[in-house]
């Protein structure tokens, strides 16, 4: 079956790339099972630039979690390779930093402790500790919070510490498993006003896996969908609502918004998507 694109959404070939900072080529993996080899992904090729934020989709299963565990060093290919700034990526890296579902802070240690601890861990000195700690908890907003321990934080602020701290140790690119799924509907709308505005001012690299397709439009500059058995691409988006100006609550109420809903709901329910005017498929 065939799904065609909205008549507004664009190829990502059409947009002026920046330069790349990530570059996977040609990514298999598999599992060994009961005496076979399980394939999981299949020949994933991607780059994703200095400044990106991208957003993957796909049904549970497909290989969203395995391609970041890749992209994190923590799980090597069968096959394939990835490239961070031209240089080959074969393990866990400051150039990298990860933001899980579950926040991950170490919960005998402050909130600026929990910050402090990866600084601490590349050898920054301590005045310089100090201020970098200070200014991410400013950045996040929880300068009145240093001194908190994490149960004394509600789910939003922790996962804005573990963003934090994940930010002061300056990786290139940040990769986020879900951060805000176990959020109640409120704050996790906050969250995401909060992390598009943390990538205006930090421009990082973000790769950020959902299952939520609205989460997905109002977040990503570009947006992935991944089928399973075996994990591949068929959709890579440039998002056309990224280049909207108003915050990003109201583009739900655009009829563009529900037209890019519903092609992406049928992209990630589909066999079969071939639209040459988004991007690539398969
Ligand atoms: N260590 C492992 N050994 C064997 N199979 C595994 C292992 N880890 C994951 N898998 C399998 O790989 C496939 C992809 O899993 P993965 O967690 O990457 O999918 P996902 O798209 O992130 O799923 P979800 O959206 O449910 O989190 C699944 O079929 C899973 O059962």
């Amino acid at each position: 079956m065939q799904i065609s694109a909205p008549t507004t959404a664009h190829s990502s070939m059409a947009h002026n790339r920046n330069p790349t900072l990530i570059e996977l080529k040609n990514i298999r993996l598999a599992y060994s099972q009961e005496h076979h080899d399980t394939p999981i992904l299949d020949d994933i090729n991607l780059q994703l630039d200095v400044d990106d934020f991208v957003c993957l989709l796909g049904p549970s299963g497909c290989g969203k979690s395995s391609l970041l565990n890749i992209l994190a060093g923590f799980q090597t290919p069968t096959a394939g390779e990835v490239m961070i700034d031209s240089q080959p990526h074969t393990g866990p890296s400051a150039k990298v930093g990860v933001v899980f579902q579950h926040h991950n802070l170490f919960p005998w240690m402050t909130i600026a402790k929990n910050i402090e601890f990866g600084l601490k861990m590349k050898g920054v000195e301590k005045s310089e500790r100090k201020k970098l700690v200070s200014d991410y908890l400013n950045l996040v907003g929880l300068e009145s919070s240093a001194h908190l321990l994490p149960y004394q934080l509600s789910g939003g602020m922790k996962q804005r510490a573990a963003i934090a701290r994940t930010l002061a140790t300056d990786p290139q690119a940040i990769l986020m498993d879900e951060p805000f799924s176990a959020l109640d509907a409120l704050t996790r709308e906050n969250m995401q006003a909060h992390l598009l505005e943390l990538w205006q001012k930090t421009k990082k690299c973000i790769f950020f896996i959902t299952h939520d397709v609205e989460e997905a439009l109002l977040l990503g500059r570009r947006i992935l969908v991944m089928h399973a058995n075996p994990g591949r691409m068929v959709v890579d988006l440039q998002n056309p609502l990224s280049s909207y100006r108003q915050p990003i609550q109201e583009l739900k109420h655009l009829k563009e918004f529900h037209d890019l809903r519903s092609y992406l709901i049928s992209a990630i329910r589909n066999k079969e998507v071939n639209s040459p005017r988004l991007g690539w498929s398969r």
